[in-house]
């Protein structure tokens, strides 16, 4: 069911589809008929191309759009350094030098909102991998902002896309494209280089960012699932054209580039794209029209069926990043341990809770607005609590998740975490291990009369397969 607790009224009108071709003109006839860039495009406007992909990058992963606008994006002062204490995408000189890479089982208490910051200056970057220098990796944010951004204030990111995942607060999203509403239990992408300008018509506002500094987010293969169900096309919203004719006032463009910060003067507006068309664009999905699946006999599947959106590594069924949620569900399994096993996984798994219960930690300590990063390799599962349940609950069909909304960001990446997410956040749990898998007691118990029979032994004693292996060189 789309979600409906979030009573906001949306002002603003979409186009539907994912990685769909839109067009919009907010004036009839501003888009060129038949051409690109004509010699004189419609009344009056200027052509500019954004790309999103190189030129020549394959048919079915090119992503370019043709914006036709009262002034090109170029004409502004060069771009100056301005970054500060409040801009933390952990500046000091290169942020992906700052990253401490550690096995532990991590878990945060809810980031702190701020209300004394814009959302320019409320970006942390808590966790990553790579470099945008390089275009590869991601960067994993928590933002937490109680201002609008200044009138005259735009931002990009010259770094990635930017998956946005909001916890609390109501985002309005003004585009270069058009404009966005983006509340909790929605998610919305923001690609490389798109101006945008955020206030916030509801208060403050905290939540999560992916950061993709490779690639663009694409729909999962659905396999045996067949041609419908987990995030289905339809449902992905793109705005329509949208602009201001502001020719006069002074603006600053703020660019994160690197991973700084740096600032830009225009005496125009940023929004003056009257008509677009193309494949790159921002978009917003509601995660309560997800279509979940499940086992309906037995056993636990692995989570890759609950992702909304990928990108693809260059090895097959790899993610650089997958967004995967935990919907509200109906559990059914018969003679089935419910929750998560216990696993280390060759991929990282970043973790964040939009609201309610995340069932596989039902121990108190994983919350809403809260994080955990579970690492290559690093062991984890149910707390003792919900394993104790787990194992002696009845096994009728249940519903798991009402109200609840979590997340993960998986990567086939080592995950990093900065000074600030390590330290200067004071949000990490110190004994997150202690609490949730110490108190795990062996049950282990041989039945009456059975006997020990390991390898090792069976060799000492010569039995006759050991023999049989005895090599016939000597
Ligand atoms: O660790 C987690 O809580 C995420 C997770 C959920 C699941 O259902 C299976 C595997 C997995 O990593
Ligand atoms: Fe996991």
């Amino acid at each position: 069911m789309p979600s409906t607790q979030f009573n906001f009224k949306e002002r603003y009108r979409y186009q539907n589809g994912f990685a769909s071709y839109h067009e919009s003109e907010a004036v009839e006839g501003a888009l060129p008929v038949g051409a690109n860039s004509p010699q004189k495009p419609p009344l009056g406007l200027y052509a500019e191309k954004l790309s999103g992909t190189a030129f020549t990058a394959p048919r079915h992963k090119n992503q370019q759009s043709w914006l036709y606008r009262i002034l090109p994006s170029c004409g502004h002062s060069n771009f100056e350094a301005r970054e500060s204490s409040t801009f933390n995408t952990n500046p000091e000189n290169k942020p992906w030098e700052e990253i401490h890479f550690i096995p532990n089982q991590l878990r945060w208490d809810p980031f702190d909102l701020d209300e004394t910051v814009d959302w320019v200056h409320s970006l942390h970057l808590v966790a990553g991998a790579g470099d945008p220098t390089m275009k590869t990796g991601v960067g994993y944010f928590i933002y937490a902002a109680g201002k609008d951004m200044a009138a005259n204030e735009a931002f990009y990111s010259a770094d990635g896309d930017f998956l946005i995942v909001p916890q609390h607060g109501v985002l309005d999203i003004q585009t270069e494209l058009g404009r966005l509403v983006v509340r909790p239990n929605e998610i919305c992408v923001i690609p490389r280089g798109i101006r945008y300008r955020v206030t916030l018509p509801d208060g403050p506002v905290r939540g999560y960012i992916l950061e993709l500094y490779e690639g663009h987010f694409e729909l999962p293969e659905l396999g045996p699932i067949g041609s419908n169900c987990l995030a289905n096309a339809r449902d992905f919203q793109a705005p329509v054209a949208d602009f201001d004719e502001d020719t006069n006032n002074s603006w600053t463009i703020l660019a994160k580039f690197a991973g700084h910060l740096y600032a830009a003067k225009q005496d125009h507006t940023p929004f003056d794209v009257v008509a677009w068309h193309g494949l790159y664009y921002p978009y917003k999905y509601d995660l309560g029209r997800f279509n979940t699946m499940g086992s309906v006999s037995y056993d636990h599947p692995d989570p890759s069926i609950y992702t909304v959106l990928t990108c693809q590594s260059a090895s097959p069924g790899t993610a650089i990043a997958d967004f995967v949620i935990f919907p509200p569900r109906w559990l059914v399994a018969e003679d089935t341990f419910r929750p998560p096993w216990y696993h280390r996984n060759t991929m990282s798994e970043f973790m964040g809770l939009i609201h309610g219960q995340y069932d596989a930690k039902t121990g108190g300590g994983f919350q809403p607005a809260g994080a955990s990063l579970h690492n290559v390799m690093s062991g984890h599962g149910p707390d003792a609590s919900t394993h104790e349940k787990a194992s002696n609950a009845e096994l009728a069909p249940h519903k798991v998740g009402e109200g609840s909304m979590a997340f993960m960001f998986e990567s086939c990446l080592m995950i990093g975490v900065t000074d600030w997410g390590l330290k200067k956040c004071q949000k990490v749990q110190e004994d997150y291990n202690a609490e949730s898998w110490e108190p795990l007691k062996p049950h282990f118990k041989l039945k009456p009369g059975q006997k020990i029979d390991n390898g090792l032994k069976s060799i000492a004693n010569g039995t006759e397969g050991d023999k049989a292996q005895v090599p016939h060189y000597t």
